[in-house]
This record gives structure tokens, sequence and C-alpha cells, in this order.
């Protein structure tokens, strides 16, 4: 029996277990954040803390349609508040004809009497379609002019924002509340005003004519209109609460989905059998959503049960009035059968002005979302040291020269959020028409160096002064042309070959002369010339006629891309052979040492053969530099490098 139960339990999917296991040790994001500041502010807004923000949000909405479409955003608003003036022209024509038609007399004598306040009635009806017709255009072509002004800014400000910002999760976070709805919300918000104002100025106009037919109407129709609206304003807070606290765990969620179904992680997916433990995550992921889910829908329904309860208790309270009012003699007939018209549409429109109301304040909160990106991000722009620090008048506005020497002085950096330093007190000098090479075990921050002195990062103390001049005070734009990096991460551009070379220096005209030779010395050209369609072979297999490449052919493209932005500065390399053949290595390596004398080379490398020839070798040790060199006097020094290179020279040695 026991045999037969263990045998069972082996058919029983696995990941169903361990989707439960890991639920809790593996994903932090299950948890529901609570960064999120105005969280709480939102759940128990109140009806006037709202109504007091309107103003600033209609401001920000108007500022926002104006800036992308000024005549649009006239011709909505303007031809919405002609169209409120037909409608209470409409009810008070209503009211003229209800009375005509229950006046004492003769049926013909009576409609003869209706005939004019009929006329009115129907060209202020038609006046109203019209109006709301063309208002209806002028606002839906207004939606997709907002929405690429605030996309455009969005892009330009992540395109802009420092390397470094991408290492944190709290802007990750933000770009995500910001990508996912705050922007789309930016739209919302301006279209949620119009729809304000219309519904503010009907509700006007509706009210108008209920004060004309009788003032003591007008408290009833707010009386019917209010608890829909409440619990109208309570749901959507509701769903704003929960949609902000489980940013990161979507984020998590939307990783997870593209490696199921990506083809980049096809194949890994299938050798290491992932898929399961994949899955597993994606389940607990989801399961965490939809209690989310359940959670707010619970809530939501609960405040419609009882927002739906008091307005039917209202509403028989208003006609209970009205018709009290009736019995009363207080109306005549004519008014009151008006009156029942003008409530129902005052009804109508009192909820569509709650629920706008609504709508602009909800959608003003995910606004505040992307407000807090575009906040941090602007931080983060404006935070580096050329737009704060100091610094000599001609280094902040002429271009710098291709520098002589860079002096990486007592350089220590550590990562965002980390506890411990990337790399401690390094000093460095590199020198025009020398190479430099970087060496060191895994994680000793060989790379971090390189993207240091490419200025990607800035240190967290120290400098990196080219000719003497502080590069972290000094505007990129001024001398990042200088620089040129292949990179240990290979970017795999999905574009045709010619593009991903031109992209090195994207903003330059073509210069294909220059791209053959940058594909030659980095040992791409015959790979190229070998494609269906050569220079112009699209490497993307998701689009029709496009390739894939190996990773050494990416590599090389990846070269060809770094040697074509080259105009003798400083390149510098990181792993740029890792994955090449014996050939492709010594071309690009002969292309290296051609530097010499005349351009300045930084290379990063494992392999020591390939460095032995560099002018200086600097070995980083848990971030720290402690040896610097040339190749023969680090070997009789007998140190770390002395050592690697031995230990490597005799791997390569047949036993
Ligand atoms: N973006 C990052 N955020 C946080 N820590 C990082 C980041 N990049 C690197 N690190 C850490 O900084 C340290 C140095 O990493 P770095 O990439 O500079 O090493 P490396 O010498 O280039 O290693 P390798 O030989 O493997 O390429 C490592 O401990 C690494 O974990």
């Amino acid at each position: 029996m026991r045999r037969y139960l263990r045998r069972l339990r082996a058919f029983i999917p696995r990941q169903r277990s361990t989707s439960g296991r890991l639920k809790r040790e593996e994903l932090p994001e299950l948890e529901d954040l609570a960064w999120y500041s105005h969280a709480e502010q939102a759940e128990n807004a109140s009806f006037w803390r709202m109504a007091r923000r309107l103003p600033g949000l209609m401001g920000q909405a108007f500022r926002v349609a104006w800036a992308a479409a000024p005549a649009m955003t006239v011709t909505a608003l303007a031809l919405n508040v002609v169209a409120g003036v037909a409608t209470t022209t409409a009810l008070l024509a209503v009211t003229d004809v209800t009375m005509a038609l229950f006046a004492p007399g003769a049926t013909w004598d009576r409609v003869v009497d209706a005939g004019p306040a009929l006329l009115v009635l129907a060209v202020a009806a038609g006046t109203r379609s019209g109006l709301g017709l063309v208002a209806g255009w002028a606002q839906q072509r207004l939606e997709p002019l907002v929405h690429n002004r605030t996309e455009a800014e969005f892009f330009r400000l992540t395109t802009q924002v420092p390397r470094s910002a991408f290492d944190d999760d709290a802007f990750a976070d933000r770009i995500e509340a910001s990508r996912n709805r705050g922007m789309r919300s930016v739209v919302m918000l301006v279209t949620d005003v119009v729809d304000l104002v219309t519904g503010l100025v009907t509700v006007i106009a509706v009210g108008a004519a209920l004060a004309v037919i009788h003032p003591a109407l007008l408290p009833l129709l707010f009386a019917a209109a209010l608890p829909t609206g409440w619990a109208a304003v309570r749901s959507a807070r509701l769903q704003y609460v929960s949609n902000r606290s489980r940013v990161s765990r979507r984020r998590r969620l939307w990783m997870l989905e593209m490696h199921m179904a990506d083809r980049y992680s096809a194949a890994d997916l299938r050798l290491h059998e992932a898929a399961p433990w994949l899955r597993g995550q994606h389940a607990a992921m989801v399961d965490a959503e939809t209690r989310a889910d359940f959670e707010v829908i619970r809530r939501q329904t609960l405040t419609r049960a009882v927002g739906q309860t008091a307005s039917g208790v209202a509403v028989a309270g208003v006609y209970a009035v009205l018709l009290w009012m009736l019995i009363e003699g207080v109306v005549p007939l004519g008014i009151a059968a008006a009156a029942v018209v003008a409530l129902q549409q005052g009804s109508g429109a009192m909820a569509n002005l709650l629920v706008a109301v609504n709508q602009t304040y909800d959608d003003g909160l995910y606004v505040s979302d992307h407000a807090e990106f575009l906040e941090m991000a602007k931080e983060r722009i404006a935070d580096q040291p050329h737009l704060t620090a100091p610094a000599p008048v001609e280094a902040r506005t002429a271009a710098l020269p291709a520098p002589e020497t860079i002096e990486v002085e007592g350089v220590s950096f550590r990562y965002p959020g980390k506890d411990v330093d990337a790399l401690t007190d390094v000093c460095l000098t590199v020198r025009r028409g020398e190479t430099t090479a970087l060496v060191g075990e895994n994680g000793s921050g060989k790379s971090t160096l390189a993207h240091l002195l490419a200025g990607l990062y800035r240190p967290t103390s120290g400098r990196i002064l080219w000719d003497g001049v502080d590069i972290g005070e000094v505007d990129p734009a001024l001398w990042r042309t200088h620089i040129s990096m292949v990179s240990q991460q290979v970017m795999r551009w999905p574009f045709t070959a010619e593009i991903a070379i031109r992209l090195g220096r994207a903003s330059a005209p073509v210069d294909r002369d220059r791209i053959e030779s940058a594909a030659k010395a980095a040992g791409a050209h015959e790979m190229i010339t070998g494609f269906d369609n050569g220079y112009r072979q699209l490497l993307d297999r998701m689009f029709k006629e496009g390739t894939d490449l190996s990773g050494g052919q990416w590599q090389r493209l990846a070269s060809a891309r770094g040697l074509y932005r080259d105009e003798g500065g400083l390149l510098i390399c990181d792993e740029p052979s890792a994955a090449l053949d014996a050939k492709a290595e010594a071309a690009l390596f002969a292309t290296l040492r051609g530097r010499s004398g005349r351009a300045t080379t930084v290379i990063i490398s494992h392999r020591l053969q390939g460095v032995v020839h560099a002018d200086q070798i600097a070995v980083l040790e848990e971030g720290r530099l402690t040896e610097l060199d040339g190749h023969a006097a680090l070997l009789a020094a007998g140190g770390a490098y002395a050592e690697l290179f031995e230990l490597q020279s005799r791997s390569y040695v047949a036993e």
C-alpha cells in the first residue's frame, strides 16, 4: 500500500507542491508594497478633499492639452459650454410644452399653444446633439496628441537619466508605475476634465431649469445622486490603492512571462528543465495577484451595495416629496410632469458629474505616479556635478580635446543599495598611445572601472581627470565623443548589419567606407558579405527575411561598432574576444596593437596571453588595485599576476 502511495505521489505534478514551498522563500514581490506615499490618503479621500484638488488637476490637464493642441482644447471646452446652454433652453421648453399640454381647454388648442415651445425644444435639442458631436470629435483628436507628447517626454527622460538610475529598484518601480498606468492617465485626465466640464455645465443647466420650475427641486436632485456618486468614488479609490501596492509584483510577473515566451530564453529553459520552476514562480505570483483582485472586488461590491441601497431610498424619497407637492397644490400637474423629466435628466447628469469628478481625482492619483517619475528622473539628471558643481568656464562650454593622460585619482565606487564598495581607492594613470590592461578574478571590479572610465558611472569618491580636468564636472556631450567602448554584454541590435555598426556613432552621417573598414578591422566584413543581403541583412528572426547570429558573430559586430565610433581617443574593450575564434581574436588584437603610439586603449581580458604586450597591466583584487606594471616586471615580482599567468600557461601545455 505504501509503495502504491509513493508511486501515486510521483504522478502528481511536482510544480504544485514546489510552487507552494517557493512562495515565501523565493519571491519578495509576493508581498504588497507599502512604499507609496499617498495610498492611505487615496483610500480615505473625502469628497471635499477631492473637490479641493480638482482645480489644480483641471489646471494641470488644461496645460497639458493646451501644449499638445490648443485649437482642439478650446473647441472641446467651448462647444461643451454652449451645448450646456442648449440643454437649459431645451428643459425650459419642456416645461412650457407640458404647461401648455396640461392646461384646460380643447386638445387641438393646447397642441397649437405648445407649438412654439416645441419648436424651441427641437432646435435646442438638435443644437445640443450637433455641438456634442463636434466637441466629441475634438476631444478624441486631443487624446493621441496628448499621448504622443507625454510618451516623447517619458522616453526623453529614460534615455537621459544617468546609467546608475537603472540599478535602483525604486526608480525601476517608478518607471513601471508611469509606463503601466501613469502616462495613460495623463491622457485620461485631459478627457476626464473635458467630461467634468461637460458634466458641470449640464448639471448647472439642469439645475437652472429646475430652479426656474421650482427651487425646492434642487436639493432633491443632489439627494438622489449622492449615494451612487459616493460608491463610485470609493470603488475607484480601492482599485487605485490595490494597483499601486502591486507594482513590483507585476514587474516580476511581466519578467517571468517574457522569459517563458521568448526565443532568447527558449534554449536555456529547455536544456536546464527550468520551465516547471518558472511556471511555479509564475503561478505563485498569479495566485497573489488573484487574491489581491478578489479582495478589491469584495470591497468594491460591498461599497456598491451600500451606495445603491442608499440611492434607492433617496430616489423613492424624491418622488414622495414631488407627489406630496402635487397633492398639496405646491406645483400644478404640468410643472410636476416637467419636473419628473428634469429630475431624471438631472440625476443622470449628476451621476455623470460625480463619476467625472471621481475619474479626474482617480486619474489624478495615477498622474501623481507619473509626476513622481518625472521628478525623480529630472532630479537625477540635474544631480550631475557638471550641472551643479562650479567648473572652469572653458571646460564647461568648449569640447575637451582627446586626452593625453587620464588620471584615476583615489577612486572608490559603490553601486546603489549595496553595502560594500565595488572599487576602493584606485589610482591609475592611462597615457595616450599606450595600452592599459585590467586583469583580475571575476567580480574584482574591472568592468566597474571600465564603466567609470567611460563616464557611465561617477565615482562615489575620488576623481577622473583628463589632462587635469575633472570630467565629472564637464557636460558629457563635450567629451563623450572621444570614448568608444566594446562592452562585455554584447548589445544585439535587431536592425540590419550596417545599422548595427552605424549605431556606434548614430548622429553622424553614414560613412559606408568607414563602416566597411571597421568591419574589416573587427574581422566581421567577410561574415557580413556572406549574408544573403550583405550589409543590408536584417539581424532579427522575428521579422521576415531576418536572421540570427552566433555569439562570436555578434561579438565581431560589437567590436566593429566600437571601432566605427573610435576616432583615436579612448577605446575600452571589455572581454572583446571571449567568444571569438582564434583567427578573429588574432585580427582584433592586431587592430588593437595598431593603435599603439597614437591612441589610448584599455583592455580587459582573462586571457593573459592577449595582454602581454600592454604597456601597463593593472591587477585588481576585490576592488583594490594591487599590482601595476609591465608584463615582464610583474612576472619577476612573483605576485598575483605571476601566479595567474603561470596557472594559465600550465593549463595550455599538453600533459
Ligand atoms: N549593476 C550592479 N549593481 C550592483 N552590483 C554590481 C553591479 N555590477 C557589478 N556589481 C558588483 O560589483 C562587483 C564588481 O563587478 P565587476 O563587474 O566590475 O567585476 P569584473 O571584475 O568585471 O568581473 P568579471 O571578470 O566577471 O567580468 C561585483 O561584486 C559585482 O557583483
